[in-house]
């Protein structure tokens, strides 16, 4: 189920530096959202918050949940459960084939819970046109590789997706594709998309664009999703 979000005074420390400082943000269940700016700016930062792979202080909820108040194992917990990420660098197993990659949180879950993953991946493969088979993820492309981690993010059915720069490594042919197969799952499922990018073709098919400049929102435009 997607969730609202609702930022309140959000920090992000790393020692005494402060890293991301957001003070009111919020948004509907089933928005589409960037988050674009310089390189250095926080927008990974924001995602980890987001996810809650990070401390933070202030409110951070997505719904009733407020990741700022949780443990971190209550946190990982909440993204198992209510998460799909497609991060830069994949972490995909390179000698599993793309059925093994996308089926992955199932190990994680009881016997009951792991069949309907394992159909979810299967389904979010073929959908995304991942070639089958157990040909070794290792020998995928860029942008096969890039679908299986999108894959493996459905798999769950979360109500969430966040994705740090997932057109990144693609040429603009496999970008776009990825860009239509992302904003239309996210779309048809009434899923949230957070995703951060500097595609300017990803950028204008999400609702609301955030730029971050030096740990601060200097802008936010586009219209929100009802
Ligand atoms: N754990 C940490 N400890 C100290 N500083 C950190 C930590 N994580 C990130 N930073 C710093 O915080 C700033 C923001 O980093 P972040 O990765 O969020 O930027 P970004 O906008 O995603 O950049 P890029 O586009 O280059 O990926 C950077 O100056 C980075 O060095």
């Amino acid at each position: 189920m997607a969730l609202p979000l609702e930022i309140k005074d959000l920090e992000v420390r790393a020692g005494t530096r402060t890293l991301l400082k957001v003070g009111d943000l919020s948004a509907p269940a089933g928005a589409l959202i960037g988050i674009r700016g310089p390189s250095g700016a926080g927008k990974s930062t924001f995602l980890h918050a987001l996810s809650g792979l990070i401390e933070v202080r202030g409110r951070l909820c997505w719904g009733e949940v407020d990741l700022a108040r949780l443990r971190p194992e209550r946190r990982t917990a909440f993204r198992a459960h209510n998460m799909g990420l497609i991060f830069q660098d994949f972490l995909l197993f390179e000698e599993l084939s793309p059925q093994a990659n996308a089926g992955l949180s199932g190990l994680f879950r009881t016997r009951h819970d792991r069949a309907p993953i394992a159909t979810r991946a299967a389904e979010a493969l073929a959908r995304l046109g991942v070639p089958q088979g157990n040909r070794k993820v290792g020998s995928f492309s860029g942008g096969e590789r890039q679908r299986v981690a999108i894959a493996r993010a459905l798999a769950t059915d979360p109500g969430l997706l966040l994705a740090d720069e997932p057109t990144a490594s693609l040429d603009r042919r496999a970008a776009d594709a990825l860009i239509e197969d992302l904003t239309g799952l996210a779309r048809a499922g009434g899923k949230t998309l957070i995703a951060v990018s500097h595609d300017a073709h990803l950028l204008e098919r999400l609702d609301r664009v955030l730029t971050i400049e030096d740990g601060k929102v200097t802008d936010d435009t586009g219209v929100q999703a009802a």
